[in-house]
């Protein structure tokens, strides 16, 4: 029997920055890209020397639906589009296995997806190793994000790594989905998981910005041996958005630590190709402060907004209390019995 293990990919440069803006940047979008936007972004991007950019809805692969928000246009569409637009960039999808199919992994190969980023939450790899299996099988690259990382101890998460990465992973992430992480939590999560799989696997960091610390958690990734970091442009994505990708390759280009991108290129494609078309400007406001704080979903930012406005409660009260009840991604159905209590508890 074959053993499962892939090698991983040799590094081009230091450090290889993924970009997010049109998977992750999608929860900000409520779902809306159009295949103008997606064509334009993924242009941009690959002239800046981006070597991986993600496309998919929010919530992965099969998202599109009433409990995560429908896409405006089908993801195959955006897939094939971004696919057809990248010269040099290779095409990420992510699958959230129960939300995604393998059907839908083999769908979005064909239309040109070469990466696929399985994510489970953080305790839960052993729902991930089929869908790598299966990466393995069609010749994709694969990386795992091991979601809401701060709720996972250091220890356990290098575990749950170890799970992925013998399953096929080829780096497995410390995904910190509410950007709830502090700098030392941060770093002794990339030491275990460095630790654990460091000699087979590249490590990576996937950040938000609800605390203000995902670049700086960026920067002490590399220096305890991640090799993968996350951004967005311009920050899109869910919460107060990611890292964002232009200010990621200007730190990293001051630290000296190569990355391939063009720093006067990235900001060009942020402020004269991402920024016109932004519905709002992800930042750290109230609502996604809280998050961090509270450590709640970033991609439950909407869904609150939502039902604040439907129930008549603040959208910071139902977040607060979604992290009290530990809630996780995939119980966005969740958020409106927060409230209808919620708005109950006022009567
Ligand atoms: C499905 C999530 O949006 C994945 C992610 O980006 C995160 O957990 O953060
Ligand atoms: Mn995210």
């Amino acid at each position: 029997m074959n053993d499962p293990r892939t090698t991983r990919p040799e590094l081009a440069h230091d450090v290889r920055i993924i970009d997010t803006t049109l998977r992750d940047g999608s929860h900000a979008m409520a779902h809306q890209f159009t295949e103008a936007q997606v064509r334009a972004t993924v242009r941009a991007l690959d002239r800046a020397g981006a070597e991986v950019i993600e496309v998919t809805h929010g919530d992965g692969l099969g998202g599109s639906s009433f409990n995560y928000g429908f896409s405006r246009t089908p993801e195959l569409d955006l897939i094939a589009a971004a696919r057809d637009e990248a010269e040099r960039a290779k095409i990420a999808v992510l699958l959230v296995p129960g939300i995604g199919t393998a059907d839908d992994l083999r769908r979005a190969h064909d239309a040109g997806a070469q990466m696929v980023r399985v994510a489970t939450h953080s305790t839960e790899a052993d729902v991930s190793p089929q869908h790598f299996g299966l990466a393995n099988e069609l010749g994709m690259e694969t990386a795992g994000f091991l979601m809401m990382a701060h709720r996972t101890g250091p220890e356990e998460l290098a575990k749950q790594a170890r799970i992925m990465v013998d399953a096929g992973c080829q780096a497995p992430y410390v995904t910190d989905s509410a950007g709830a992480l502090l700098m030392h939590e941060a770093k002794a999560r990339f030491e275990a998981l460095v630790a654990e799989v460091g000699d087979e696997a590249w490590v990576g960091y996937h950040g938000h910005q609800n605390l203000s610390l995902g670049v700086a958690n960026s920067v002490l990734a590399y220096e305890a041996g991640v090799r993968y970091v996350d951004g967005s442009l311009c920050a899109l994505g869910a919460g107060a958005g990611n890292s964002p990708t232009e200010v990621l390759a200007a730190v990293f280009d001051r630290l000296g630590v190569t990355t391939g991108l063009d720093v006067g290129g990235l900001v060009d494609a942020a402020e004269e190709v991402v920024r016109p078309y932004l519905p709002r400007w992800p930042k750290m406001d109230r609502n996604a402060i809280v998050q961090g704080w509270a450590g709640v979903y970033s991609s439950f930012l909407l869904h609150a907004e939502r039902a604040a406005d439907r129930y008549g409660v603040p959208a910071q009260d139902i977040l607060r209390r979604c992290g009290e009840l530990a809630l996780v991604g995939g119980q966005e159905d969740m958020i409106i019995d927060v409230a209808v209590q919620l708005a109950r508890e006022s009567r």
